[in-house]
């Protein structure tokens, strides 16, 4: 898969040269390109913003920058089976970035991320991407951050994880949570009775069992119950959840 973002704060993309992601390109699986939108102005100052017509606070990214950027992206990209990338806009205002979005992007071969700052990028430039390639605005969630690139460390993540060699067990992407429409279930390890300072922690005793399928049923159960509990909107649209009220949840 083949990666661009355009940022005017590239270095803030340092991080996808890390860990899994970082080996993931290091393995040939990710090619990405960070670029800086000032590379795409052209005066003096490597101006990116302005004020906004119609008033109000803050500032707007120029259109002029951003049609360059993007353009050169394609440019740079093209090839006979990707001949232009699905560009993606991190902002509040987009649709929910969701897991079934994360596996759907990760069956793409290139996309964009751009990172707007300030109060956006002039509606313009979205005209002018719209007419290129497949655009969308993604939110993460309802609050505001200062700009898109922490969003994208986010999406390359969550993307990047799901293609084929970059997680090493591919078997640790199923039952996480909200694969399924469920919460992840509740996890232990060594040791199995913890002395916590004079307050003794057991594991539950069905993991200690043996018993592969009761050990099944009582990760299910709580998936669905911890779903019910935290996640009442993912409940209800997944039908296994009837019942469990009375259930001790967390
Ligand atoms: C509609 O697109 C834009 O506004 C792009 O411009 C901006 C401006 C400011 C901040 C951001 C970053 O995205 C978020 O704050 C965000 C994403 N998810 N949840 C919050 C992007």
């Amino acid at each position: 898969m083949r990666l661009d973002v355009v940022s005017i704060f590239p270095g803030y993309l340092a991080p996808l040269d890390l860990s899994l992601i970082g080996k993931a390109r290091r393995d040939g699986l990710l090619d990405l390109h960070v670029h800086d939108l000032r590379d795409f102005t052209t005066d003096r100052h490597r101006t990116v913003d302005d004020s906004p017509f119609g008033g109000g606070a803050g500032m707007v990214m120029k259109p002029e920058p951003w049609a360059a950027a993007l353009d050169h992206v394609v440019q740079d990209g093209t090839t006979d089976d990707a001949p232009v990338p699905h560009l993606l806009v991190p902002g509040p205002g987009g649709v929910p970035f969701t897991q079934a979005m994360a596996h759907a992007l990760a069956a793409e071969p290139w996309l964009a991320f751009a990172c707007g700052r300030y109060e956006g990028l002039d509606e313009r430039v979205y005209d002018h991407a719209a007419e290129r390639m497949p655009l969308t605005v993604v939110s993460l969630g309802d609050y505001v951050l200062n700009g898109g690139e922490v969003a994208v460390l986010a999406m390359v993540e969550a993307v990047g994880r799901l293609l084929p060699g970059v997680v090493g067990n591919a078997e640790s992407l199923v039952e996480e949570s909200h694969e399924g429409g469920l919460l992840e279930y509740p996890v232990y390890t060594r040791p199995a009775s913890w002395d916590d300072s004079g307050t003794v922690r057991e594991v539950p005793p069905v993991l200690l069992s043996g018993d592969h399928a009761a050990i099944a049923a009582w990760r299910h159960e709580q998936r669905v119950a911890r779903t019910a509990a935290r996640r009442p909107d993912l409940a209800a649209a997944s039908a296994t959840v009837a019942g469990l009220d009375d259930l001790d949840v967390r």
